[in-house]
């Protein structure tokens, strides 16, 4: 049965509530300690709560101390508070601290009980909801439901099992390295090695060593014979992130590990077998590479005898609120926060927003905003965003859709630029993107005088 937990010194109004809500467990307290004590034993779903709880009984204070403890103890739960007829104030407080609903007495129960029974209906949505976002994050860990991504995840659940070389093609921050995860795990290699190399992030002269490894004194200061990332997945499999940054010298020796599955360490000239399942990503488009010829086509080919193209964020719809409410309750979790959910002006702003970095620049505003919010609902304000507005800036009018974008990149840039303190590691953090992101749009703009 529904447990309803009736916060209420007034023994009259217990009695009332005990014979007419006859549909629900009712479980009384009737000050706030007793409340609390209630609460932690039985966990009910939803809660009245008289704001006028002694000693004080004649003031609000002790029912809105109560509130906020049940809020921060039980964040899930709906409380409805009842107040005095004329004390509308304290009444839109609480609700502005998160009460469900409020009540102004003289208590006539029918009307209190389809509160109570919207109150329930609600907890049975929310944890419907809950239970479906899970089962429904495809491969256990990518979350969403648009389209796009679903037709995504099926793609990838279904070459799991298979040993098929496969292309992950999106934008930064979409979720390549979560896909190859997924796929990993749902792989007959789970319980082996997945190992991630980003081919951007490392020099290009020390690239081939780190994936291949290197015998004794291949080079100054090879000191001991070393494994490679491809020999460390042995068994297991091998995500190459950014494989469309691989220098070409190394692509023969690439293309020639993933045809034969040997491979040599530099200096060495003894031929290692290795068996590896092997994901790669790109942001780039590597048919047009192929095409200018600073990405050999036969390996394009051997890598992508299955491409998955991962949608950009804005192109997902309802999936930023999606993935907003799961990040939102991460890091409550994590900063022992109970911010409740996102002001109308939060929702709107996220899902105006372009999201230039995909999920890392969701993830990162979500961060900084659960610390920084201090009210139960996050604000477009805490996130950094601004609500969209319908009209374009006049400045932009005669601008095309091209312009307006580098316009704005850039402005964005500057301004993160200058908040880092000019410091580029922090830029592409605040801005959302990696470090070899922001290095391409900055050629790409040309803003030079950041880079120097
Ligand atoms: N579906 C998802 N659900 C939850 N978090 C996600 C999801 N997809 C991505 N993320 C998070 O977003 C961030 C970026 O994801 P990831 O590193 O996989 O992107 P990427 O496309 O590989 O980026 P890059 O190309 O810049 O390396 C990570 O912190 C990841 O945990």
């Amino acid at each position: 049965m529904a447990k309803l937990l009736v916060v209420d010194d007034d023994k009259g109004i217990q009695k009332q509530l005990k014979w007419g809500l006859s549909d629900y467990e009712i479980i009384f307290a009737d000050d706030r300690q007793s409340a609390i004590t209630q609460l932690r034993r039985f966990e009910p779903e939803v809660v009245t709560l008289d704001l006028g709880l002694p000693p004080d009984a004649a003031n609000a204070s002790e029912g809105i101390a109560a509130l906020t403890e049940i809020l921060s103890l039980a964040p899930k739960t709906k409380v409805i508070v009842l107040t005095g007829n004329t004390d509308k104030e304290n009444a839109l407080k609480s609700v502005e601290l998160g009460a469900y609903d409020f009540y102004q007495k003289p208590v006539d129960v029918d009307t209190l009980n389809t509160i109570i029974a919207r109150a329930f209906n609600l907890v049975e949505l929310e944890q419907e909801n809950r239970r479906l976002s899970k089962t429904d994050a495809a491969m256990g860990t990518i979350i969403g439901n648009s389209d796009s991504i679903l037709a995504a995840a099926k793609r990838a659940e279904k070459i799991a099992k298979t040993e098929i070389t496969t292309l992950l093609l999106g934008e930064s921050g979409t979720g390549k390295e979560v896909f190859a995860r997924a796929i990993h795990n749902s792989s007959d290699r789970a319980n082996k090695a997945f190992v991630a190399i980003n081919c951007a992030s490392i020099p290009e002269n020390l690239l081939e060593s780190e994936l291949f490894g290197y015998e004794k004194g291949a080079f100054t200061g090879a000191n001991k014979t070393t494994k490679g990332k491809i020999e460390t997945a042995q068994s297991g499999t091998l995500f190459l992130d950014e494989i469309g940054d691989m220098p070409i010298a190394l692509q023969a020796k690439m293309l020639r590990f993933l045809q034969e599955r040997v491979i040599e360490r530099v200096g060495g000239r003894e031929e290692i077998p290795v068996d590896i399942r092997v994901i790669c990503a790109t942001h780039r488009n590597l048919q047009d590479m192929s095409a200018q010829e600073t990405f050999r086509e036969d390996l394009f080919y051997r890598i992508s005898e299955l491409i998955i193209n991962i949608p950009p964020l804005r192109d997902r719809g309802n999936d930023v609120l999606l993935l907003a409410k799961s990040f939102l309750d991460s890091y409550n979790d994590q900063f022992n926060k109970s911010i409740r959910g996102f002001s109308d002006d939060a929702k709107a702003a996220l899902a105006g927003h372009k999201w230039p970095g995909n999920i890392r620049e969701l993830q990162n505003k979500l961060k900084t905003a659960v610390v920084m919010a201090d009210t139960p609902f996050i604000t477009a304000d805490d996130l950094g965003l601004f609500v969209a507005s319908d009209t374009p800036t006049p400045e932009f009018t005669s601008l095309n859709l091209r312009e307006v974008r580098e316009k704005a990149e850039t402005a964005a840039i500057r301004h993160a630029y200058n908040l880092s303190e000019k410091n580029i590691s922090r830029t592409a953090e605040l801005l959302g993107v990696t470090r070899p992101t922001l290095y391409s749009l900055l050629d790409k703009y040309e803003m030079t005088d950041i880079k120097s």
